[in-house]
């Protein structure tokens, strides 16, 4: 009987609902809904909108009943590091404010002055995000203590999803550790640290692993949907459950292209060498205890907001041909730079950078496009850099997995900085990753391993290589 899982994934950008079922030995998806995502101000903060995404889940749901289709399972996964608090009656303390709020400016700052950056790092493995959990945290210890000492449960994005299903509340692994509270060595909630920091460790939920069953649906969504399904926890961080979709992770340096851009490697144990600290690298978690060793670089956020500053007058597709179409521009910026986190309007801020370090100010819509795509070429090789100097080897291949494996200049110029062998795809990594961790929980699928390889027969990956050398 072939058993169906239905993926949520919810990226910065957009979400989506997709099934996925084995046949024949393939991984078939079909999509079920698409929806945009976006943060939103919301008094003095930037939030996301909770109710409207959770609505868009019931609606995928149903439109999955108007196609005949019941699913077997529900697995979900979003972005990383947000968060909720609910009160003792499991109500909503706050809004859900977003990563790129400014609330945890100079926060982190603050934190070092109770714990210092080397001991955290050596006892969370986790880079030095401005937006960590750790700092929404400790900002709100300083601004509303009040909310935090009412606070009976902390629920990441995912987790709250996952409550308003079922009614049962869970931390899952590889979300939890992007909150730089979770101890890269016992994987469990760093009590010692939330004691430091003075934050109240007991609304921290179980840390549950992927491929738990959560439960299944609320009787009143039951009768809502027509059907019941259990809930499972894939990898809930995005990133997570992408880097699973990697077909071949052997010598392969991986980039989780989307509103980020993750580039890292695979590892059975964490890196936390004072080099990694130096250059920022994380050891997120992942299934079955695996660590992401990776680094956050801007990515595409950076054309996703160029695009809003041209009023949605040109596609992601239109923006690769009119890049290709100013290919003599050659200016550049470093992507990592805070000024790009959340700037008033992305072109003036690429403008800007161009025009203080002398170069040719981008002006039309290709030089923009192509001055975001050979800076983001150019940060990929200098992160690559960094990890072949911390492996002390080379790895021969890239391959880049999310929504950004479809920009082939993107994909070329990456060979072409690197000179390595790029493989692009899976497109829709992380629904996929989030489908198998279901199946496994399901019985269709043994391990990683073995998803790994349906992966690679049921999916194209398209190859790139050095055609052309640039100097940066
Ligand atoms: N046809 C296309 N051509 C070129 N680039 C594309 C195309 N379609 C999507 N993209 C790129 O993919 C990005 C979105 O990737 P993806 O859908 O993985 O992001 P997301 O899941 O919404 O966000 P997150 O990274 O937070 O998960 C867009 O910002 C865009 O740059
Ligand atoms: C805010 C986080 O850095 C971000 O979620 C990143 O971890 C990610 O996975 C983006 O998809
Ligand atoms: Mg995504």
């Amino acid at each position: 009987m072939t058993k169906y899982s239905l993926a949520v994934d919810i990226g910065a950008s957009s979400g989506r609902l997709i099934i996925g079922y084995l046949n024949d030995g393939k991984l078939i998806l079909e999509e079920i809904h698409r929806f945009e995502n976006q943060i939103v101000r919301k008094g003095q903060h930037f939030c996301w909108e909770v109710d409207k995404l959770f609505n868009e889940i019931k609606t995928g749901i149903k439109k999955c009943k108007e196609k005949g289709i019941k699913p077997d399972s529900i697995g979900i996964d979003t972005w990383a590091v947000d968060f909720v608090l609910l009160d003792e009656n499991n109500e909503l303390l706050t809004d859900a404010v977003a990563y790129r709020d400014a609330r945890t400016d100079g926060m982190m700052e603050e934190v070092f002055k109770t714990i210092s950056k080397e001991r955290l790092y050596l006892e969370t493995g986790i880079q030095f995000q401005k937006f960590n959990t750790i700092y929404q945290l400790y900002s709100l210890k300083q601004t509303h203590p009040e909310i935090l000492e009412r606070a009976q449960s902390f629920l990441m994005i995912p987790e709250y999803f996952n409550y308003l299903l079922t009614g049962k509340k869970a931390n899952e692994y590889t979300n939890a550790t992007s909150t730089q509270l979770v101890n890269a060595f016992t994987k469990k909630w760093d009590g010692s640290l939330l004691d430091t920091l003075g934050i109240n460790k007991e609304m921290f939920h179980e840390i549950k692993m992927p491929k738990t069953v959560l439960g299944n649906l609320k009787e009143e969504l039951v009768s809502e949907f027509g059907f019941d399904m259990k809930v499972v926890l894939p990898a809930t961080h995005d990133t997570g459950s992408a880097v699973i979709s990697v077909p071949e992770v052997t010598d392969t340096i991986y980039i989780s292209s989307g509103t980020w851009s993750l580039i890292g490697v695979e590892n059975h144990f964490p890196i936390c060498i004072t080099k990694a600290l130096d250059y920022n690298f994380t050891n997120e978690g992942g299934m079955d205890y695996r660590y992401r060793f990776l680094k956050n670089i801007m990515g595409l956020w950076m054309i996703q907001e160029v695009k809003r500053n041209y009023n949605d007058q040109y596609s992601f597709a239109e923006f690769v041909e009119l890049a290709n179409e100013a290919i003599g521009f050659t200016s550049t910026v470093n992507v990592d730079e805070d000024r790009f986190l959340k700037p008033e309007n992305m072109i003036e801020e690429l403008q800007k950078y161009c025009a203080e370090t002398n170069q040719t100010i981008p002006s039309t819509p290709g030089e923009v496009a192509k001055c975001v795509f050979d800076s983001l070429a150019f940060s990929y090789q200098q992160a690559i850099g960094e990890i072949e100097e911390i492996y002390e080897k080379e790895f021969p291949r890239i391959n880049v997995i999310g929504g950004g494996c479809q920009n082939e200049m993107l994909n070329q110029l990456i060979a072409d900085v690197t000179k390595k062998e790029v493989y692009a795809g899976p497109v829709e990594a992380t629904a996929i990753g989030n489908i198998v961790a279901q199946l496994m929980s399901l019985g269709e699928i043994d391990d990683i391993n073995e998803a790994r390889m349906v992966i690679k027969k049921s999916f194209e990956i398209k190859k790139y290589t050095h055609k052309k050398t640039y100097a940066n």
